[in-house]
């Protein structure tokens, strides 16, 4: 273990936050994992805060836990509600070399970082070879926790991922990928949870973690970050569902592989996790967590309230099932599935990643066994992203076919084909595309055409999904 790792000690001085202050008002809400967008930050509170390397060296490097202080939504009904938690990296140097300018947070001008620079240290290749230390050797530091599966090489080079993400990613010599979760909560993460639990089912289509770090903060746990093998070379299932469009090339036979490797994933989760049967009580509240999500929506965006009415009937079919008697049965699901999320090896093989769920939902929302079809929803979406982002004309007939190859795939990976569910998979894409909606508004807003021509399609014309 390194010097630094066994040398750190909690600083938990106010003086450190009132310092940094200013600059992080300024720094957080520009950072596209930032949840709070659209509300200014009024304030810092410090959750914890520990010293990695040391201030008197070269390079000073700080974790910190802080929780931004936001006024309350001002949706009818918003809860106050103590402020998002993130996880921060700090690095502090005297000045900053050209190579980092991109990580700059600023210049600080009092307390005890006063005439120093600070950056995003995890694009510093020290600060992030300190972290995989400590995921290497198991480390404690202050109340800092760090667990392994399996054995970590050392002396990987790091270089951080630019992709745009919810979270930050580094990876590590092309060995591996380290998560660090960028919003954190208390409690069980289900981006750790669930690709342990499909390791133990010795589920090949998910990397399985190799380490973690934890935050023991009080009586709570904070996951902070997963590492896990990096599939070399592989490309993402948006990149090249958008390059086989510009080339006008079919894409059916991967969407059916990806409704096999779903499908896979499923039958492990079930196995390795409880499911339960959907009968009426359940089924409707479900529905009526729906209807409330769309409510929330349409106050938020103005531009789905048009078609709020129409969206309504998706949901008010599945009730009129639930009421006849119908039951699902459900379990834990990926919860936030689209092209993004699915890694095709050089191999061809897919993998799916990333199950940390809706981020914006709560999180004992994201951990609830779920009907299937939620899943298999948030691909179908996918392709109809991918048939009207490839820069072209829209491309409704790539899109079908895509989206009837997959539940194909669906239902020779060992699932229940989707398409025998019409009126659950309506609701489930009504209620995806009602939440991208509000994920466009406050992310991508050039982007809300996208799901508010699936919005029109989906109000006006009950057989549309799939
Ligand atoms: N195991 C992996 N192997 C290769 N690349 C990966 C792996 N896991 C993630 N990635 C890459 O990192 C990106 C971000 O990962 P993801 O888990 O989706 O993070 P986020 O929650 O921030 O969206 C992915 O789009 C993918 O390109
Ligand atoms: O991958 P994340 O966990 O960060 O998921 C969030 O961001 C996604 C976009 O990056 C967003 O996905 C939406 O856009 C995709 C194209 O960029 C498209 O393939 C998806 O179907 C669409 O939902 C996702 O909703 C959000 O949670």
């Amino acid at each position: 273990m390194s010097q630094a790792v066994t040398r750190s000690v909690t600083a938990g001085s106010a003086g450190l936050l009132a310092s940094l202050d200013p600059l992080l008002r300024e720094w957080l809400p520009r950072q596209r994992w930032f949840a709070g967008k659209g509300r200014p930050v009024t304030g810092f509170s410090l959750v914890t805060a520990v010293e990695l390397l040391p201030l008197d060296g070269r390079l000073g490097l700080y974790h910190l836990l802080v929780r931004a202080h936001q006024p309350p939504s001002p949706a009818p009904g918003a809860v106050p509600h103590p402020g998002d938690c993130y996880q921060l990296l700090i690095g502090v140097r005297e000045a900053l070399p050209p190579r980092l300018a991109p990580a700059l947070i600023g210049h600080v001008h009092d307390g005890p970082l006063a005439g120093r620079t600070v950056y995003e240290a995890l694009y510093d290749p020290r600060p992030a070879e300190v972290i995989l230390e400590a995921l290497r050797t198991g480390a404690r530091i202050g109340g800092l926790r760090c667990e392994r599966r399996a054995e970590i090489r050392a002396g990987l080079v790091p270089r951080v991922v630019t992709a745009e993400q919810s979270n930050s990613s580094v990876v590590y010599g092309d060995a591996f990928i380290l998560k660090l979760f960028r919003r954190v909560l208390p409690g069980v993460n289900p981006d750790l949870e669930l690709p342990l639990a499909l390791a133990r089912e010795d589920c090949p289509r998910v990397p399985a973690p190799t380490a973690w770090m934890t935050a023991d903060v009080g009586e709570d746990a904070y996951v902070l970050g997963v590492l896990q093998p990096f599939v070399r070379g592989a490309t993402d299932g948006w990149e090249l569902a958008l390059r086989e469009l510009a080339k006008g090339e079919d894409f059916t036979a991967e969407a059916r592989a990806l409704g096999r490797a779903t499908a896979e994933v499923h039958g492990a989760l079930a196995r390795a996790l409880p499911t339960v049967s959907l009968a009426r009580l359940q089924l409707t509240a479900l529905v009526d967590a729906m209807a409330e999500r769309l409510e929330e929506a349409a106050q938020a965006v103005p531009a789905l309230r048009p078609h709020a009415p129409g969206l309504h009937t998706a949901y008010e079919a599945l009730a009129d099932l639930a009421a006849e008697g119908h039951t699902w049965t459900a379990q834990r699901i990926h919860g936030d599935l689209h092209l993004g999320q699915c890694l095709r090896s050089p191999a061809g093989r897919w993998s799916l990643i990333d199950f940390e769920g809706e981020p914006a939902r709560p999180l004992a929302e994201r951990r609830m066994a779920q009907p299937v079809v939620r899943d298999v929803a948030g691909m179908l979406r996918s392709f109809d992203y991918a048939a009207h982002s490839a820069g072209g004309p829209p491309a409704p007939r790539w899109a079908a076919a895509c989206r009837a190859a997959y539940c194909t795939g669906y239902a020779e990976g060992g699932g229940r084909d989707p398409r025998t569910d019409p009126v659950l998979l309506r609701a489930c894409e009504t209620d995806k595309a009602v939440y991208e909606v509000v994920y466009e508004a406050r992310h991508r807003p050039d982007w809300l055409p996208v799901p508010l021509a699936a919005v029109r399609r989906l109000a006006a014309d009950p057989g549309s999904a799939a």
